[in-house]
């Protein structure tokens, strides 16, 4: 610190929690908080509403980096008496923003086989590292998941949004974390569905973990933060990216003019070439999208975004929504009614089926709904259609989510069955697998007894007593050779022998000594009794 500089003491950083107002302040003090003053920094988490009043602004936490800096000895400091400068941590990347340099400036406008040429590299890392904080609330080392380009970035709504992969410092887990940029959240009530969502749980559904509001962007961001899926794609990147430039086809509900209006109309024709996607992976799709549908309603919330860009594909055939309870905290102020919310969202899950039956995101829209319906009697089986049409339907009266299931049933049926089957095959993997871990426990005991230069200071501990047995044994596993002198790499013969020593069977086998003057029969319940004795000693003198 410059001695005779006066500098600002912050307040204590965890002294307020969010909802509880600023006590009153010392005028100059009030002036030094006034940029955070408009901005309220709600946060919500649905592991327990009572974290509400846990959650702090990020930027209060940039101040509590300047504590360590100051005198706090309990000295009464007259902070407020002089018109102290502030020095806030200022982002100093300022050589990120300038704009990139025309390619014939650069050293290497050519491209190589990994890396491209200077101008695009500079961007790609310009964009991978700007403005990304290091830490943010109780997450670190942020990775952006976006794939598409920034020119090709779609709006969420009236917001662009962008996707982190982070670590969680609690609990070291990966989670996936939505940001909207420049959102201001005006009520805290906004984070009442963010709860609720918090307690669906549905195999179809992307896990809502938390949500809170952060200025570490430099900008007053929402997050969501979802369960992590590694490799997860959305079904646009897996289907349409390459047929479509324009996906986005948010509802077309009352309660989503606000959204409605950001929507770009692009009218992507219709790619005669495509291969089709199977009518089996299809009905797989609307059966998990109809149970997450229904799982949903049941709960009195409402998806409110199913849309190929915000469904991910986590596995074979497997889809999950993402994004849910975003919507609900951006169009918190607008009064919604939940059950044209409901109608709305299966008006979205016919529109979904309609793109990807057409691979074409705008499939029903933009003057393309005959040359879809052509296209799906043409592909897909008329259940199909049939379902799609009953969904996007206006007005019909019996259309609700039990509907769709009464007109999906045998389906229903096939995918539990293939669900079935599929657990049993995952079982089976897992029992190979325990089987592996069962020989690489015993490979690891004949790793620590065989060849033991010395132990009890007898160095011929490993060649003597029992040990003389393992030693031998291990021969008859692995060192066997034919009558050529050859080796034997026959691992069938190690598998059966290690499981049959393993499971300490009575079978006997006869070990012959190196030099082959002597030779003895023991069982393979012995040679294990062998291996645990000498294991014993040698882990209890370890310990
Ligand atoms: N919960 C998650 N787990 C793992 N990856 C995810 C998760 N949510 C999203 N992603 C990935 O993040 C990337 C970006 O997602 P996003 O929804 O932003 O798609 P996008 O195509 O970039 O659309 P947009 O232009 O709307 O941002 C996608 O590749 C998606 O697979």
């Amino acid at each position: 610190m410059d001695k005779g500089c006066i500098y600002y003491h912050p307040p204590p950083p965890d002294s307020q929690p969010i909802m509880s107002s600023p006590s009153p302040s010392p005028p100059d003090y009030q002036s030094i908080q006034e940029p955070q003053a408009a901005y309220n920094p709600f946060g919500y988490s649905t592991e327990s509403t009572d974290q509400m009043n846990t959650f702090y602004d990020d930027s209060q936490s940039q101040y509590s980096s300047y504590a360590s800096d100051y005198d706090q000895g309990g000295v009464d400091i007259p902070f407020y008496s002089t018109p102290a400068p502030v020095y806030l941590r200022e982002p100093l990347n300022y050589h990120l923003y300038t704009p990139t340099l025309p390619s014939v400036f650069v050293t290497s406008s050519t491209d190589s086989h990994f890396v491209p040429p200077s101008s695009e590299l500079r961007q790609t890392l310009q964009s991978r590292s700007l403005n990304l904080p290091e830490e943010l609330q109780e997450y670190h080392t942020l990775a952006p998941l976006d794939t598409v380009n920034a020119s090709e970035r779609r709006k969420f709504g009236n917001w662009y949004s962008a996707v982190y992969m982070a670590i969680k410092s609690t609990d070291g887990r990966a989670y996936a974390l939505r940001r909207v940029e420049n959102f201001r959240l005006m009520h805290q009530s906004a984070f009442s569905a963010i709860e609720a969502w918090g307690h669906i749980q549905h195999p179809s559904i992307v896990r809502v973990h938390e949500a809170f509001t952060t200025r570490a962007f430099n900008d007053s961001s929402l997050v969501v933060v979802y369960a992590y899926h590694p490799d997860a794609q959305t079904l646009y990147d897996v289907y349409l990216k390459s047929t479509s430039s324009l996906p986005f086809q948010p509802s077309r509900s009352q309660s989503f003019q606000s959204l409605d209006q950001a929507v770009v109309t692009a009218q992507p024709i219709h790619q005669p070439q495509f291969t089709p996607i199977p009518e089996r992976t299809i009905w797989s799709y609307i059966v998990q999208i109809a149970s997450a549908i229904k799982k949903v309603h049941e709960a009195k919330l409402a998806v409110r975004m199913i849309d190929t860009t915000k469904i991910l594909v986590t596995g074979k055939n497997r889809i999950r929504i993402g994004s849910c309870g975003i919507v609900d905290v951006l169009m918190h102020d607008s009064h919604q009614d939940m059950h044209l919310l409901q109608l709305e969202d299966l008006t979205m899950f016919g529109r979904l089926i309609f793109a990807l039956c057409c691979n074409n995101a705008s499939a029903t829209t933009n003057g393309n709904f005959q040359k879809s319906l052509e296209v799906m009697s043409r592909l897909y089986s008329p259940e199909i259609k049939t379902l799609a049409l009953f969904l996007i339907s206006k007005n019909h009266p019996n259309k609700n989510i039990n509907a769709v299931y009464e007109m999906i049933g045998t389906k229903i049926f096939t995918e539990l069955d293939d669900a079935l089957i599929a657990t049993d095959k995952l079982e089976n993997e897992l029992l190979s697998e325990l089987e592996n871990a069962r020989l690489v426990r015993l490979l690891c005991k004949f790793g620590f007894i065989n060849e033991r230069p010395e132990f009890a200071r007898d160095p011929r501990w490993s060649e003597t007593g029992d040990r003389y047995i393992i030693k031998l044994f291990r021969d008859y596993v692995f060192h066997q050779s034919d009558e050529h002198g050859n080796p034997v790499t026959n691992l069938s013969h190690v598998l059966s022998c290690l499981s049959k020593l393993d499971a300490g069977t009575d079978e006997k086998v006869m070990l012959v000594a190196r030099d082959e003057q002597s030779c003895l029969v023991v069982s393979y319940k012995e040679i294990k009794a062998c291996i645990d004795a000498a294991f014993s000693d040698l882990s209890r003198a370890g310990r």
